[in-house]
């Protein structure tokens, strides 16, 4: 099969470490040395690999530097890239789910949301494309400064107002800030150049990528279970399993057991066990997966 040599920009900074996690678990390893910013990933599908700023991401996937790129949807968004968006990623920089670009203002302000914002105010801000259309539709003029970052630590003594993104809500609370209003939530997303999208080499090498992305997300909240049964307490045990799928039984040799292995929410393992013993399963076996791909 002749490969397209896909070319990746991967992030430096908040979603580096769980970006590159996620690559190593899908065995596409990003293989690099500390402030190695062009590594390589060791897969006949993928070529170039840089790490860069999530900010410079979409417009370099946009203007065809890249065929694919993860970044966070608050820069597409800001930076007014257009790419196709391949998949929603469901971790950030602590956790897992989405981020959020809210407005905040000092706790002792009298301003309860954000249509009490005083014309004039001087707003903080790392994304000023998204915060002036803000205030624009809301009709209220307003002073921008850009900002580079530690942005809450601007307000209330250099400025009155800070557009940022927010995971825990611990710096804004930890700053004495209050959140009045959103603009807009925000996921990591993998992004694709929309010429390399619509070439079918590379869409295929892209889709195979997302698969086994994909296969590691799915797997990482769920284990395989596999037990012995004595024949008399089957359907106990079966009554006993989430119903996800049927389980795989299997005759043992020579003797009246039965063999069941599957697949069962990590979350629930732990009060499933000691129910299964219970209902009579033997050698149970808690075993991680690596991928599931459906
Ligand atoms: N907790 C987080 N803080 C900042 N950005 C986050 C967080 N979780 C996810 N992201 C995403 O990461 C991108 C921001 O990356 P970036 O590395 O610039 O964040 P940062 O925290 O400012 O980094 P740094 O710590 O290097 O300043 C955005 O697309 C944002 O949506
Ligand atoms: O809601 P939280 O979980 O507190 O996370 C959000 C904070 O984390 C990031 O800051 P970072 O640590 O990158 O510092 P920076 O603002 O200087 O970039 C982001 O810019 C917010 O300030
Ligand atoms: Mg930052």
């Amino acid at each position: 099969m002749v490969y397209g040599m896909i070319t990746i920009a991967l992030p430096k900074g908040s979603l580096e470490a769980q970006t590159l996690q996620l690559f190593k678990e899908a065995d596409l390893e990003v293989r690099r040395t500390d402030r190695d910013y062009n590594p390589r990933i060791d897969d006949p599908r993928i070529g170039k690999v840089k790490i860069l700023r999530p900010q410079e991401i979409p417009t370099y996937v946009d203007k065809g530097y890249f065929d694919l790129g993860i970044s966070g949807l608050d820069w597409i968004t800001e930076t007014g890239s257009d790419v196709v968006e391949v998949a929603d990623l469901s971790y950030s920089k602590t956790g897992e789910g989405n981020v959020k670009i809210v407005v905040a203002v000092h706790r002792d302000e009298p301003i309860e949301n954000v249509t009490q914002i005083r014309p004039g105010s001087r707003v903080t801000t790392e994304y000023p494309g998204l915060t002036k259309k803000f205030f624009e539709d809301l009709k209220i003029p307003v002073q921008l400064f850009h900002s580079f970052g530690a942005s809450e630590a601007k307000v209330p003594d250099l400025m009155d107002v800070v557009v940022d993104l927010t995971e825990t809500g611990t710096t804004l609370r930890k700053n004495g800030l209050k959140i009045i209003g959103q603009i807009m939530e925000s996921h990591t997303a993998i992004i694709a150049n929309k010429a390399s999208w619509a070439d079918p080499e590379k869409r295929r090498e892209i889709e195979e990528i997302r698969t086994l992305l994909f296969g590691v997300i799915d797997a990482r909240h769920k284990v395989l279970l596999t037990m012995n049964v004595p024949t008399a307490s089957m359907e106990k045990i079966v009554a006993a399993l989430p119903a996800m799928k049927k389980p795989t039984v299997s005759r043992l040799h020579g003797i009246d057991y039965y063999s069941i292995q599957t697949v069962v929410p990590k979350n629930s393992v732990n009060g499933l066990i000691p129910k299964l013993k219970k209902c009579g399963a033997e050698d149970i076996l808690e075993i991680p997966i690596s991928k599931i791909v459906p």
